[in-house]
């Protein structure tokens, strides 16, 4: 039985995986690491307390299961995207926090490059839209923030990279500086039709070449851990962003499969194959994976609130202990008692993608408790993902018949079925909800011959509970219609 390792580096928690053959779980190990929040709008990670907390999980899971490196065919690396750093070629030491996807810091940034006409240019060479969520106006903040950084950058003397890249330079003490395509598509940096960095993006962003990584494949064999790791000789056969992993996890492997993933955000993804697909409705157009040579596409709702609204809950408002005590105070009260809560924190993602937008709960009345609140979040995930659902459906031209679901925050039953009332069709969990983990693992297997391709993997997803709509379809319109009110209201608060 061939075993494989999956780093999954999210916002939130660094996780490492040993999965079989089979797909299944063998073991897994865990740990929370520190947001760092230094003014409003602004989101930060340790770069160096991500890569403890990964090779301490690492370390722990192996130990737990009694394995050897050598008992593990490969490892696959995925993690949250756009997060953005830059460290000393040759000490491995960050020159500052990275910058956290959710981050808004660069948002007039963003205006500028609006108001210079660059939308067009930029849509039609990455995909993406103009937004501090992409890594490429991070980079230049960094740049052009941090006391001689520029200069130690045209010397050549720093690497710039999404925390793919930098797990797989330190995994490989230095060796390595790649990423792989799914991420490159993130950074605003990428032509995503010819896969390479794109030199009049950069001249755009006033960012040399020289400290950007390697785009590689999602899965060949890029290296191995270096001889003073704990690791030591792993082979790294597998990068992957986290949202294509669970798409590939989920098994999504042909045109018109798609998933959600509710962790911190919400992330919906559709495989649109072979053919990089334009949004008219302000969706993404991405890259999935790049295997065997052929890069694959999806169509990507992104929403930045998904998980951590009821985070929220619980750090910011106290109102539960531990996130999944949010289903007991929601089943509290029948509905929300007409409350409706956007949780824009971190401005609004797709459709809308307003970064000035702030957080709102709206229409508390006297008789509003808690329960009606945290009921109000749990829709508020679901209506947010409903808003991409609508943007993908007139994007195809035809509507899902079902969707599958994964992350930490779908292991809620009520918000699953909330999702499939708003949506009018079945949400569908699979038995493994850490499809993001295993879809690291699978890129990696595929690499080094556990597989030998994707049929072979195909048949391991398993259907765990399917939750079909419960109100009609004139309920569910006018849920929708009342949220969209509640949704204009939050827009530009933030704008001075
Ligand atoms: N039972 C639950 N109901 C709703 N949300 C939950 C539940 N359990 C965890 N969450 C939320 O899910 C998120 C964690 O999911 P995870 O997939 O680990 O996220 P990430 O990969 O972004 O760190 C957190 O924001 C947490 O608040
Ligand atoms: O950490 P997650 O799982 O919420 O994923 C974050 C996304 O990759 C951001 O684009």
């Amino acid at each position: 039985m061939a075993l494989l390792l999956a780093l999954d580096q999210g916002t939130t928690s660094s996780r490492a995986i040993v999965f079989d053959d089979a797909g299944s779980i063998v073991g897994a190990a865990q740990r929370e690491f520190q947001q760092h929040f230094p003014k409003p709008g602004w989101v930060e990670h340790d770069a160096a307390d991500i890569w403890q907390a990964q090779l301490d999980v690492a370390v722990e899971v192996l130990a737990k299961l009694k394995l050897k490196p050598a008992d593990v065919a490969a490892i696959g690396i995925t993690n949250q995207r756009e997060t953005t750093l830059l460290w000393d070629r040759k000490t491995g030491e960050p020159i500052h926090r990275a910058i956290v996807w959710q981050d808004r810091r660069t948002a007039a940034f963003c205006d500028q490059l609006r108001a210079d006409g660059k939308e067009d240019l930029i849509r039609d060479k990455t995909g993406l839209l103009i937004d501090p969520y992409f890594s490429g106006t991070k980079i230049a903040w960094l740049l052009d923030n941090v006391p001689g950084a520029r200069q130690r950058a045209e010397a050549g003397e720093l690497c710039c990279g999404t925390i793919d890249a930098w797990l797989a330079f330190k995994l490989s003490g230095g060796e390595l500086h790649v990423t792989d395509a799914s991420n490159a598509s993130r950074t605003l940096l990428m032509n995503i039709h010819e896969g390479d960095w794109d030199d009049e993006l950069l001249t755009l962003l006033n960012l040399p070449r020289e400290i950007l990584p390697s785009i590689r494949f999602s899965s060949e064999v890029y290296g191995e851990a270096s001889s003073k790791s704990p690791l030591a000789g792993l082979k790294i056969a597998g990068m992957v962003g986290d949202q294509q992993g669970a798409l590939f996890g989920q098994t999504c492997f042909d045109a018109g499969a798609a998933k959600n993933t509710y962790g911190t955000g919400c992330f919906m993804l559709m495989n649109t194959g072979a053919e990089a697909v334009a949004s008219k409705h302000r969706l993404l157009s991405t890259v999935a994976w790049k295997v065997d040579g052929v890069t694959e596409y999806a169509l990507e709702g992104a929403v930045f609130i998904g998980g951590a609204a009821v985070g929220w809950l619980r750090d910011g408002l106290g109102v539960i202990k531990s996130s999944s005590d949010v289903e007991a105070l929601a089943n509290t009260v029948e509905d929300s008692g007409g409350v409706s809560f956007v949780p824009a924190f971190t401005g609004l993602g797709a459709p809308d993608w307003d970064p000035y937008a702030r957080g709102a709960i709206i229409g508390i009345t006297r008789g509003t408790t808690t329960g009606h609140i945290a009921r109000a979040a749990l829709d508020g995930v679901a209506l947010q993902v409903a808003d991409l659902l609508e943007g993908m459906h007139h994007d195809l031209g035809q509507a899902l018949s079902e969707l599958r679901v994964d992350g930490g925050a779908s292991v809620n039953d009520t918000l699953l079925q909330i999702q499939a009332d708003v949506l009018q069709i079945p949400v569908v969990r699979p038995k493994v909800t850490e499809t993001t983990a295993l879809g690291a693992a699978y890129l990696a297997g595929l690499a080094v011959g556990v597989w030998p391709n994707r049929d072979a993997i195909r048949q391991q997803w398993q259907v765990d509970k399917r939750f079909a709509p419960k109100i009609s379809a004139d309920e569910a319109a006018s849920r929708r219609a009342t949220w969209r009110r509640a949704v204009e209201r939050t827009k530009g608060w933030a704008q001075e």
